[in-house]
């Protein structure tokens, strides 16, 4: 009996000797070792730039000698009538302001791939061939560019000959029934397909609007690490005019004693790396203000405004980087229009 006992007690005691070691050693058996890795595949780690392609400012190289392009002048402005550069030193791009030979001297020795991102959902699939065309006649011609058409009717993207080097993507989106959930969910398409693809398959990533047209050149220029362009119909009005979202409630909220610009929803983009944060970021933002049951003024376009505004564009793109054609003619100061909004009939191609 003695005996029993005294072997129930050792045995106890080794039980709580061995879960006690188990509780304070944890050691993982490889099992939370996979975890971490599972959960790393699906979710980047943001500040991780090795996850992305990158061009880092000192891989452009000018070759001294072989061009003959005028000097620039320190002491004369290229553009005395708009402002060339935003007062924390991002330059704001017109005609007149860069030389677009010693630009592609610079940037075509790298290979670089751009993306576009289209989305042409419903009936805005009747966009696309005009667009496709128009920008295989004006889009970064010369380098690399991967369209991803992301629709939710796969068999009617255009079949288009491409020029080299330049493909289409194709990616489902689902059909909604209202435009607005539409327009504001690309955040969250454009974040998962960075991390499905376009983070092995480009290095600078543009959002562009499918009822637009290019008409002129739209070229290596407009690359930056993160890049907005002025909106055409508030690029000349003051900060409480912009249509910033007003109502603190929503995650959009810019007071209308802030605001530098007011950028257009229809063309952002920047490096890869860059874009994931603003998507991500802004798809974050968007889910809180949907689970309080609000949505800003003018969807994603409201949520750009205020990431731009904390994080400032390194580059900004003037509105000849997209014209309204509601607003007539150009005025002299927009001596180039290279893509434009089309005037379009709502009534026909939106859902609602
Ligand atoms: C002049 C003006 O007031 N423009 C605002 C309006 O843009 P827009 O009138 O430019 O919005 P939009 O109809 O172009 O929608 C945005 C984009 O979503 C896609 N799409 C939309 C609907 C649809 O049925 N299928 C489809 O594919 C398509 O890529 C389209 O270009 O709204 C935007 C986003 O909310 C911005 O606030 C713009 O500043
Ligand atoms: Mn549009």
């Amino acid at each position: 009996m003695d005996n029993l006992k005294r072997f129930l007690v050792f045995t106890l005691l080794l039980a709580v000797i061995v879960i006690g070691a188990l509780y304070i050693l944890q050691p993982d058996f490889g099992i939370s070792q996979m975890k971490v890795l599972a959960t790393e595949a699906v979710c980047l780690k943001d500040s991780d730039s090795s996850m992305f392609k990158t061009i880092k400012h000192d891989q452009l190289k000018y070759p001294v000698g072989q061009l003959h392009v005028p000097q620039p002048w320190a002491m004369k402005q290229s553009r005395s009538d708009v402002l060339t550069v935003t007062h924390w030193l991002a330059p704001i791009v017109w005609e007149g302001t860069f030389n677009t030979q010693v630009i592609n001297r610079m940037y075509q020795p790298l290979n670089i791939t751009v993306a576009a991102c289209i989305f042409a959902v419903g009936n805005y699939i009747r966009l696309l061939p005009p667009l496709l065309q128009s920008a295989e006649k004006h889009f970064m011609i010369g380098y690399r560019v991967n369209y991803y058409i992301f629709t939710d009717q796969p068999n009617k993207v255009p079949r288009l000959a491409l020029g080299s080097g330049r493909s289409i993507i194709v990616l489902p989106f689902p059909s909604f029934n209202r435009w607005q959930e539409i327009s504001l969910r690309r955040m969250e398409f454009i974040r998962k397909a960075i991390e499905d693809r376009i983070r092995h398959e480009a290095h600078y990533v543009f959002n562009i609007d499918s009822d637009t047209l290019f008409e002129n050149h739209f070229g290596a220029e407009a690359l930056g690490e993160l890049v907005g362009s002025l909106h055409p119909w508030y690029y000349y009005l003051t900060r409480n005019q912009f249509t910033n979202e007003r109502r603190p409630a929503s995650r959009a909220h810019v007071p209308d004693t802030e605001g530098d610009f007011y950028y257009i929803g229809a063309l952002y983009g920047g490096s890869v790396d860059a874009v994931y944060r603003l998507t991500k970021t802004i798809e974050q933002q968007l889910n809180i203000d949907k689970q309080n049951n609000i949505e800003a003024v003018w969807q994603e376009e409201s949520h750009l405004n205020l990431y731009f505004l904390e994080y400032k564009p390194t580059k900004v793109l003037s509105p000849e980087y997209v014209w309204d054609k509601l607003r007539g003619n150009p005025p002299e100061h927009i001596r180039v229009v290279r893509l434009a909004t089309i005037i379009k009939d709502k009534k026909a191609l939106r859902p609602n």
